[in-house]
């Protein structure tokens, strides 16, 4: 199926108000390709890390459009954050996911963390510890599909699908074709 225009999205129904669409969500994947490209002067050392749930799909999606670009492969794999948490006593307990770090490891390369929301900054704090438990990258980077705001720790991406100012009492979703039915970004509750 072809994937939808921004004119398509639905502006409100009952998973909240549809602020991206698949081909808005395509458009923003291609245009971050091309910055970390553009950041790293090329493919080279690159490594990318989806955090998962959703972060894993589009790290691997961003792969692809890398590779396509580049007509060389670039090593992809998933970084669970599970167990370096820091609210891990007070939330329920949740199951680890897999960790894949790619053959050739992180030490040296250039890191790109990839998630698709970052708001309080949490996750991706623990993502630094998780990752340095794997090696010594030269540097990392943050790939994010949507920012919303609202950090608690001075933690910022580098490349940013949609900047979306929300609420803190609203919940932003993202569902990825190969986790949900289909591609989109919804903001639910609130009173905006
Ligand atoms: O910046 P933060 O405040 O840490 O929020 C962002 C994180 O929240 C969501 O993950 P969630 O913990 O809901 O798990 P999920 O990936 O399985 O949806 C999202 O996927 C990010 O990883
Ligand atoms: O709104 C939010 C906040 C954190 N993580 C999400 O996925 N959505």
């Amino acid at each position: 199926m072809p994937a939808r225009s921004s004119s398509e999205t639905d502006p409100v129904n009952d998973a909240g108000r549809t602020v991206l669409g698949a081909a808005d969500i395509s458009r923003a994947l291609r245009r971050i390709a091309h910055e970390i490209l553009e950041a790293n002067k090329g493919a080279e050392n690159l490594v990318l890390l989806g955090i998962p749930s959703r972060g894993v799909p589009l790290a691997r999606r961003l792969a692809a459009t890398i590779a396509e670009f580049e007509g060389r492969e670039i090593p992809v794999g998933a970084l669970d954050i599970t167990m370096y948490r820091d609210d891990l006593r007070h939330q329920p307990t949740r199951a680890p996911m897999p960790t894949d770090i790619p053959e050739g490891g992180v030490d040296g390369k250039v890191v790109v963390l990839v998630d698709d929301v970052l708001y309080s900054g949490r996750t991706v704090r623990a993502a630094l510890d998780a990752l340095a438990d794997h090696g010594r990258p030269a540097a990392v980077r943050l790939a994010v599909l949507v920012d919303r705001g609202h950090r608690e720790l001075p933690i910022r991406a580098d490349h940013v699908g949609k900047n979306l100012p929300t609420a803190q009492t609203e919940k932003v979703r993202v569902r990825l074709a190969e986790l949900d039915e289909a591609d989109s970004v919804t903001i639910a509750g609130g009173a905006r």
